[in-house]
């Protein structure tokens, strides 16, 4: 019975040592995954916690920086206008929390990476654009897939709005969008929402599109950010991401609204090689200073990228004959980087001098008007079929020109043009709409019009 017995235990035995055995080890291996587990998301939030300190610090010195060449240049730039729009005139900074309880939401004009921006009404009807945390965006997935933890990381992503109000405090520009006040609600961990001045986001096709003036006008304006950037109240500013999506234009002027990825600092070098900048298709350097810095090269990085992002496609495309020797000559300068942002400026300036007066236009024969009769104290209604393009109007032929004389110059290199009048309306530059026609319409009193027939084609005018 004993030596039936005996085995059976021993069976038994070597069972349960198993078994416990199985379930010791899978205690033990489950311990270790959680052990892991635990100590990748006790890592993961030890870097979170750096990364916020990191941004905090950033903050404060960027405030620090800020404050000190505000008040060290005070009496610099509280005397007002400097060169080309740099002005410093009281802060906007104005709307507030209390005052963004009360706005009306009434559209959305777009989002990026980090943030999103929506229309909304001030209670005085005034429209705002309002930016603020994009949750859906990269920046915010990312951290969240990184640490799992949505107050710091709601924290983490609204640094690039502080540091936006920041920045948008400081600089004042024609060219840059204007703070119209900032909101940082205490309630929701680093829930930041600035307010800015309305734009409309920047259409690379549509901009294309338009007359010259309206191109030369964005690229001019552009050219006048770069300069003011290039020795901004905090030194020498480069636009790491600079792409068209970074500006919007607000009544036809460029300005820039994404201002999360300038940097104020010029890289540090020990030689020459490390003052490189390298472009899909070009490579640039300057040399290492002596202070240990690469010099320039900001205003280098800027001035190319304007050149491939905006010159290049905007620039030479129908730009008047007259002129194309000095926009070539922009072309060049920025292509190879042969000069200075103040250079450039002053070539775009010579430009915008000579469209303005009508000097680019010297060589048109006064005669020309004479091939037209003036019919004064009449204008012209109706449709008529001429079309052009980039017309200042949908329908029909509205050209912008220096006087009649240049708008016969344009009748007549149109052969189906029969006339033209010049209306009141004026572009940024001072030039006035005229309005070209083919057919004869109606004409009918108007003591403020004058109509320009075509001699040559009056046989088929109306009788007034
Ligand atoms: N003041 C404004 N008026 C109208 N639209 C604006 C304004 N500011 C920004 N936008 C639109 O919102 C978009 C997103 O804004 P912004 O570029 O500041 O966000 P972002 O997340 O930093 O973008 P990105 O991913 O390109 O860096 C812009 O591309 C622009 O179309």
């Amino acid at each position: 019975m004993s030596s039936i017995k005996s085995p059976f235990c021993v069976v038994l035995f070597l069972a349960l040592l198993i078994t416990s055995l199985m379930v010791f080890l899978k205690i033990w291996y489950c311990g270790l995954q959680e052990c892991a587990h635990a100590t990748e998301l006790l890592s993961g939030h030890r870097s979170l916690l750096h990364e916020l300190r990191e941004r905090r610090q950033e903050i404060s010195n960027l405030r620090k920086a800020a404050d000190h060449q505000y008040f060290v240049r005070k009496p610099d730039l509280e005397k007002g206008t400097k060169r080309n729009g740099d002005i410093r005139s009281s802060s906007m900074d104005e709307v507030g929390c209390e005052e963004l309880k009360n706005v009306q939401v009434v559209d959305f004009l777009g989002s990026g990476y980090t943030k999103t921006v929506l229309k909304a009404l001030l209670p005085q009807g005034v429209p705002v654009a309002l930016k603020s945390v994009n949750s859906q965006g990269t920046d915010m997935r990312k951290c969240l897939e990184d640490y799992k933890d949505p107050f710091s990381c709601q924290e983490l992503v609204s640094f690039k709005l502080r540091k936006e109000v920041i920045l948008l405090q400081r600089f004042q520009h024609t060219n840059i969008v204007k703070l119209r006040g900032h909101c940082q609600d205490n309630a929701l961990v680093g829930g930041v929402t600035v307010v800015l001045e309305q734009g409309i986001p920047l259409q690379m096709i549509q901009l294309l599109q338009s007359p010259w003036e309206e191109r030369f006008r964005v690229c001019y304006g552009l050219v006048r950010l770069l300069q003011y950037l290039s020795s901004s109240p905090l030194g020498s500013v480069a636009l790491l991401d600079f792409q068209p999506r970074q500006f919007v234009l607000v009544s036809g002027e460029l300005k820039l609204t994404d201002l999360d990825d300038a940097s104020m600092e010029e890289p540090a070098c020990r030689s020459d090689a490390d003052c490189a900048v390298r472009f899909p298709l070009r490579n640039f350097s300057v040399p290492c200073s002596s202070r240990g810095v690469c010099e320039g090269l900001n205003e280098k990085r800027n001035l190319y990228n304007a050149y491939r992002y905006f010159f290049t496609y905007l620039l030479p495309h129908q730009a008047p004959p007259t002129l194309m020797p000095l926009v070539n000559q922009i072309m060049n300068s920025t292509g190879e980087l042969r000069h200075g942002v103040n250079e450039i400026l002053d070539s775009f300036e010579k430009i915008f001098h000579l469209y303005k007066s009508g000097r680019h236009l010297e060589n048109l024969p006064p005669s020309i008007i004479r091939g037209y009769a003036v019919l004064k104290g009449v204008g012209s209604e109706g449709n008529t079929d001429l079309r052009c393009w980039p017309s200042y109007d949908q329908q029909g032929c509205a050209l912008s020109v220096h006087d009649a004389a240049e708008a016969a110059h344009i009748c007549n290199s149109h052969p189906q043009c029969t006339s033209f009048s010049l209306s009141d309306r004026k572009t940024w530059t001072g030039r006035v709409i005229a309005s070209f026609r083919s057919g004869f319409a109606r004409l009918r009193p108007d003591v403020n019009s004058v109509v320009y027939v075509r001699k040559a084609r009056m046989s088929g005018a109306p009788p007034l």
